[in-house]
């Protein structure tokens, strides 16, 4: 179908080309042969006599000498003494009206608007259709581009810096290589994985090296494939790829952009979008149609969880989230490294220097700047890519017109790892706070850094003096700024808020205060630990009593935490170096310091090494520990 109508539209311009060039023929005919003269002369032979005939057509005339020649001539104005003169001398003329059109030709005037028309649907329905690969009129079909064993040689080898990532979806590698022997082992599988992280970080890469690993087919295609002007299109597509891909099982799905499809329904333009609605309602119904062992693996990826439609994260359907995040310093290292062993590079390029000063790029980010390096030292004609070109690419990435927001000025770096660290250190050194499991200051989401305390059981009832140390933490962060960078950030006003709803829930909720009593004050406060909403019950005069007595359990932890940092100046000035070589620390390396031991190289990754070119990239300036 679709070939006929495109060699229509090709036989379409052929038959008009071949028209013109025809009437350039027939305008020619009667002239051939004719030489050209001016029209003065022309007028003057027919004043000397010299002309014996002639033909007038519109314009134009051509004329038979009396020596027997034919020559041609034209005016552009309509030469009223022409007819007199050649009549005056004797010479034979005709008039000829300007030619008719011909049949056929009358046929095209009379049909080329239609033709046009048909021929700007056809392009149109093609367009539609993305270059109309598939063909133009297999709607229904899916656009997913298989990739076999033979096509598809990416491995975990070829993916840097993300080996959390990787340990939670190598479960995945070993159920795909055999899915009746993992099941008959107990392992549970997961219908679908989402793959969540900021654009550029490896997901299509992960998901690739998963099909690559366990060498089975790998169909890939982008949400916004799915998403199509008619309604019913994107939801057979959807079928249909589905049906394609349980034929070829077992195997891996990858949607890309699944926000595309997967937003929340009823939200989006103007209020609901009935195609997108079924293509995505369409891919629920595939998701819980097919079993287990079916061996199809969705993965999908997105960098925006928070928008995805909540029906599609049931479990059943994309119930395992995967985060490949930025990478880190070290992460950076090995993505440079798996980049650079494509290209020749000359031994003063230190990977290790390159990361740690490329903080906030992505893993495409790092691909691009080896690819830049090769070009400037290509330019350059040098055999092999040296430091200078890689400097010089930096340059041009970061400070380039498309200037990167989320690399983080040196001084901010300095001032969220003094925060992180303030707020680890208290966590440490008080008794009942929960191990503090990771420190980071890679910027994630709105946040610059995170301290992760994991608590060891499940939260069912907070005790008051766990209660005071938490909010002693939250001020943590704070405080080590003020004694270390002499400075406040905003970075801490959700420190404080939190803060303030803890020493209110223990007040107004718990019954913890020693002045009021263990007498429930409610009031509007949302309910800090468990969510509720409380009604406001209490006078004036109370409430006066109940702000003072938070105030009090707010000064004391604050007091509390600045002493604890005072003391402990030289953890926290050991932990923000830490943080600055390494950006993540986790809880070994957290222990080393408060044990006052350098500490140990991470768990994951090959470690950075020193460089002596340290004081350009973070590390702590004497100026800076100098006491407040
Ligand atoms: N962890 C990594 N290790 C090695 N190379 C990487 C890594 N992350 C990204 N790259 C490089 O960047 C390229 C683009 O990455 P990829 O397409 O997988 O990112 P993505 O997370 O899927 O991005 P998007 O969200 O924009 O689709 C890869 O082809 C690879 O060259
Ligand atoms: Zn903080």
């Amino acid at each position: 179908m679709n070939n006929m109508f495109s060699k229509a539209a090709i036989w379409v311009v052929i038959a008009l080309v071949l028209f013109t060039v025809f009437k350039q023929f027939d305008a020619k005919g009667l002239s051939s042969g004719a030489a050209p003269m001016a029209y003065s002369e022309f007028i003057n032979e027919v004043k000397a006599g010299h002309i014996s005939d002639a033909v007038i057509e519109d314009r134009n005339i051509i004329a038979n000498t009396s020596d027997g020649k034919k020559v041609k001539t034209s005016t552009t104005f309509l030469d009223r003494g022409l007819v007199g003169d050649l009549l005056n001398n004797n010479v034979k003329f005709d008039v000829k009206q300007p030619e008719e059109p011909s049949f056929l030709s009358q046929i095209f005037i009379s049909w080329f608007p239609m033709i046009l028309l048909l021929g700007v649907w056809i392009f149109f329905m093609r367009q539609m259709q993305g270059g109309g690969k598939g063909g133009a009129f297999s709607f229904g079909k899916s656009k997913a581009r298989m990739l076999d064993e033979t096509t598809n040689t990416v491995t975990f080898a070829d993916v840097a810096g993300c080996d959390e990532a990787k340990d939670e979806v190598s479960e995945i590698v070993d159920f795909l290589r055999d899915p009746t022997k993992f099941q008959k082992l107990g392992g549970r599988i997961p219908h679908g994985v989402l793959m969540v992280g900021p654009p550029g970080t490896g997901k299509t890469l992960l998901a690739r090296a998963i099909a690559g690993e366990a060498k089975v087919p790998f169909f890939t295609i982008s949400g916004s494939d799915f998403v199509e002007m008619f309604v019913g299109v994107g939801a057979s597509r959807v079928r249909d790829m589905f049906e394609n891909a349980k034929k070829h099982s077992p195997c891996i799905i990858f949607i890309d952009e699944i926000d595309a499809v997967g937003r929340h329904r009823g939200a989006g333009m103007g209020g609901g979008n009935d195609e997108r609605e079924q293509t995505l309602n369409q891919m629920l119904v595939e998701m819980d149609g097919f079993e287990v062992n079916s061996g199809v693996i969705v993965i999908a990826a997105t960098n925006r969880a928070d928008v995805l439609d909540k029906a599609l994260l049931r479990p059943g359907r994309f119930d395992r989230q995967v985060v490949v995040g930025l990478p880190d310093i070290r992460g950076r290292e090995q993505i440079l490294n798996v980049h650079m062993r494509k290209v020749p590079i000359s031994t003063d390029v230190k990977a290790d220097i390159l990361a740690r000063g490329t903080p906030g790029f992505s893993g495409a980010d790092l691909a691009n700047l080896v690819n830049e390096a090769a070009l400037f030292a290509a330019r350059r004609t040098k055999r092999l890519v040296e430091m200078q070109d890689f400097e010089d690419a930096k340059d041009k990435i970061v400070m380039g017109p498309e200037r990167k927001s989320a690399v983080m000025r040196e001084e901010e770096r300095r001032n969220t790892a003094y925060h992180e660290s303030g707020h680890a250190v208290v966590a440490k050194l008080l008794p009942k706070a929960d191990p503090v499991h990771k420190v980071t200051i890679m910027p994630r989401g709105f946040a610059l850094g995170l301290t992760w305390q994991l608590p060891e059981h499940d939260r069912v009832n907070m005790y008051k003096d766990k209660m005071l140390e938490e909010i002693a933490i939250l001020f943590g962060g704070r405080i080590s700024e003020e004694i270390f960078m002499h400075q406040m950030s905003t970075g801490a006003s959700n420190d404080f808020e939190r803060a303030t709803k803890l020493a209110r829930a223990m007040v107004t909720r718990y019954g913890m205060s020693e002045t009021l009593g263990t007498m429930v004050y409610e009031d509007t406060e949302q309910d800090a630990y468990f969510g509720r909403m409380a009604a406001k019950t209490v006078s004036e005069a109370t409430q006066q009593k109940v702000d003072a007595e938070i105030r009090s359990i707010l000064d004391q932890q604050y007091a509390l935490s600045r002493s604890l940092l005072e003391e402990n100046r030289d953890k926290v000035e050991a932990m923000t170096k830490a943080l600055l070589d390494w950006e993540t620390i986790d809880a070994d390396q957290i222990n080393d310091i408060m044990e006052g031991l350098s500490p140990r190289l991470p768990k994951y990754g090959i470690p950075v090494k020193k460089t002596p070119t340290d004081s350009s990239s973070g590390g702590v300036s004497p100026t800076a520990t100098a006491p407040a």
